[in-house]
């Protein structure tokens, strides 16, 4: 059976090293080119870390993808470049596999929408940690008996969308069991703004930054004389791969755009 041919874009970025990493380490697969804000002509190989790594990096998307041929690409890169380079991805032929965050439900609407006209598969995963797909699935199913929720997002300091594709995926899970709800005291006040956190439907997202963290979420339910509180970490980034490597998988099946993991791992 003929490999995967895959293109890793954001080689250099906390994800995109780990998706380098796990590409080359796997049997089915072959990584061809990465394409990376910088260092176009040169070979991953010159790049500090990815020793014997013998592939071209380009900085054009486009002009990758007609100079090698290319099943898969696997976009790690920063929210104001996700939906541009799943267009060119389109454009020509090429299966995306997305954990860059950023998208807005119009922005997945209408890639959903070429895809299908191109009969192209293509996956967007706000969070490829299998721990994280549980615990918003755990989290739609709890929210049809405990209506009330907050959610509470913590991240790295270096992370550049608030709130993080994760909250938001949860919040539309959740929202999809209960009915909308406006949370809190009806004449509650800010007086900060920004303390009670974005508004998604009624439902509280408060966005953290701080060194020292990688990615993690709490769920918290309220009920009448109780909690219950559903939580996730990832300690590690190699606690994405195993996603990616299923949605790779997975992307060369269909030919529609899927927006979730928890439509692969039934
Ligand atoms: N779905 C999931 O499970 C996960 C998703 N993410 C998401 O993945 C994305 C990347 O996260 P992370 O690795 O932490 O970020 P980093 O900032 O560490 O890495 C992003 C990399 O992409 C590069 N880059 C930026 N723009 C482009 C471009 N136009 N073309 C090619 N490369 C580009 C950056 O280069 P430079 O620094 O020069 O700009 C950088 O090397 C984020 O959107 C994040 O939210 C993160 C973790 C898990
Ligand atoms: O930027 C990150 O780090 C992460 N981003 C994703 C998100 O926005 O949900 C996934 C994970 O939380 C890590």
């Amino acid at each position: 059976m003929s490999k995967v041919k895959i293109v890793v874009a954001g080689p250099r970025g906390n994800m995109g090293k780990e998706a380098v990493k796990m590409v080359t380490n796997t049997e089915e697969f072959t990584l061809i080119a990465a394409v990376d804000s910088k260092h176009d002509g040169l070979k991953l190989s010159e790049l500090d870390g990815f020793h014997g790594i013998d592939v071209p990096i380009y900085t054009d998307m486009q002009q990758c993808f007609e100079e090698n041929e290319i099943d898969v690409l696997i976009d790690l890169t920063a929210p104001a470049f996700g939906k541009k380079h799943m267009q060119i991805a389109f454009e020509n032929g090429v299966r995306p596999v997305v954990g860059t965050t950023g998208f807005t439900e119009e922005d997945i609407t209408e890639l959903r929408t070429t895809a299908e006209d191109k009969g192209i598969g293509a996956i967007i995963a706000p969070n490829f940690a299998i721990g994280a797909i549980l615990m918003m699935k755990f989290s739609q199913m709890a929210a049809k008996y405990l209506p009330d929720v907050e959610i509470i997002e913590r991240h790295h300091d270096r992370k550049l969308d608030a709130p993080s594709g994760t909250a938001v995926k949860t919040a539309q899970l959740i929202s999809e069991a209960r009915e909308q709800k406006a949370q809190g005291h009806p004449d509650e006040t800010e007086e900060l703004a920004g303390a009670r956190g974005a508004d998604f439907e009624g439902m509280r997202i408060h966005s953290v930054r701080l060194p020292g963290l990688v990615a993690h979420q709490e769920v918290i339910f309220g009920g009448v004389g109780q909690t219950l509180t559903i939580r996730h970490d990832s300690i590690d980034r190699a606690s994405f791969m195993p996603g990616v490597k299923l949605a790779v998988d997975a992307v060369l099946q269909i030919d529609t755009l899927v927006y979730g993991l928890e439509h692969i791992i039934e």
